[in-house]
């Protein structure tokens, strides 16, 4: 059956979802078969330094304006924010329903009814 342009989406969506479920399945595999069994167990300092490591390569992309490489590098950062997620214990669908608690709701006007703050 011919897929329509909302099925491409509903299955990309998906993805996530299976890559989350992977790399909870590495928590307990061998280190020397497993990138994210390493990454794991090396603990969740080196597991946010490669986050913030491949959130700045993607940035830089970004700036150049290298479309391309932007694609590999998003890919790395998505990873490593799930690995992230599997070490700090937390589930996809607590950010999917942040992003649904957000939907509809304009950034300029949720910024405008935060609490004024000193400045200091
Ligand atoms: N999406 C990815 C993915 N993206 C990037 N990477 C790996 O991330 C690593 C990044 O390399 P770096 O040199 O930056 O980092 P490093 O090897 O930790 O080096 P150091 O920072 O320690 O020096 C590479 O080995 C990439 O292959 C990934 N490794 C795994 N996945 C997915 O996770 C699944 C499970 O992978 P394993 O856990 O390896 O079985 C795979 O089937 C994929 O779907």
């Amino acid at each position: 059956m011919k897929k329509s342009p909302t099925d491409a989406l509903l299955i990309d969506a998906h993805v996530l979802d299976r890559l989350f479920s992977t790399v909870v399945a590495r928590r307990t595999a061998d280190p020397a078969h497993s990138h994210s069994a390493r990454l794991l167990s090396r603990g969740t300092r080196k597991v946010a330094q490669k986050f913030g490591e491949e959130a700045v390569e993607c940035l830089i992309e970004a700036v150049a304006g290298n479309k391309r490489e932007l694609v590999g590098e998003s890919a790395d950062v998505l990873y490593h924010l799930i690995v992230m997620w599997v070490d700090a214990g937390l589930q996809p669908m607590e950010i999917w329903q942040e992003l649904q608690r957000r939907e509809g709701v304009s950034g300029v006007a949720e910024k405008a009814s935060r609490p004024a703050t000193s400045g200091i």
